[in-house]
């Protein structure tokens, strides 16, 4: 048997779509939704399979750092890079591929939640991004075990 949960985090951040060829490829930002699915396979004394209020800290606490209030780009992005260097102070991540919601996803799924999760006994299946009320997209895995834990960061750039 596996239990699933979710916690939703609310965050805003600007971003481009690097070769987009329409208007997602100027700056602009959104309000962004992002869902943490997590599964486990039992539960503790009080009947969770973890804490909401542990997932907000952990969830909420790598976005606050990272995310919310930043600049997402794509490392393939030298222009955007550059120019959003010359602000002061920036906050900027760089992304390996286009933060579009898909992307943001996948990262969040493959390369920030299995870090987050180590040792808590549960693992984060899901992840969906909402760019508006209207669009979303989803990350998932069908079996926990697929996901690597990758040892890179992209550390937030702030000067
Ligand atoms: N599959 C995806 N398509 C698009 C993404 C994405 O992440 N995944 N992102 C964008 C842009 O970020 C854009 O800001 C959103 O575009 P759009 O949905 O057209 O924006 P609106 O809903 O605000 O549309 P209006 O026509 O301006 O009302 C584009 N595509």
């Amino acid at each position: 048997m596996s239990l699933n949960i979710m916690r939703r985090i609310k965050f805003c951040a600007g971003h481009r779509l690097h070769k987009h060829g329409g208007k997602c490829e100027f700056f602009h930002g959104h309000n962004y939704v992002a869902d943490f699915h997590v599964t486990g396979d039992h539960v503790d004394d009080v009947g969770r399979v973890i804490d909401f209020a542990e997932l907000k800290r952990l969830f909420k606490g790598w976005i606050d750092e990272h995310w919310d209030h930043a600049f997402l780009l794509n490392e393939a992005d030298e222009n955007g890079i550059h120019a959003l260097k010359q602000v002061v102070p920036c906050k900027m991540y760089i992304l390996p591929a286009n933060p579009t919601a898909e992307g943001m996803a996948t990262y969040l799924l493959e390369s920030v939640c299995p870090k987050l999760l180590k040792g808590t006994g549960v693992t984060c299946v899901k992840v969906a991004i909402w760019e508006t009320e209207d669009s979303f997209a989803e990350a998932s895995i069908d079996t926990p075990s697929r996901v690597q834990e990758q040892e890179e960061w992209s550390e937030p750039m702030v000067s």
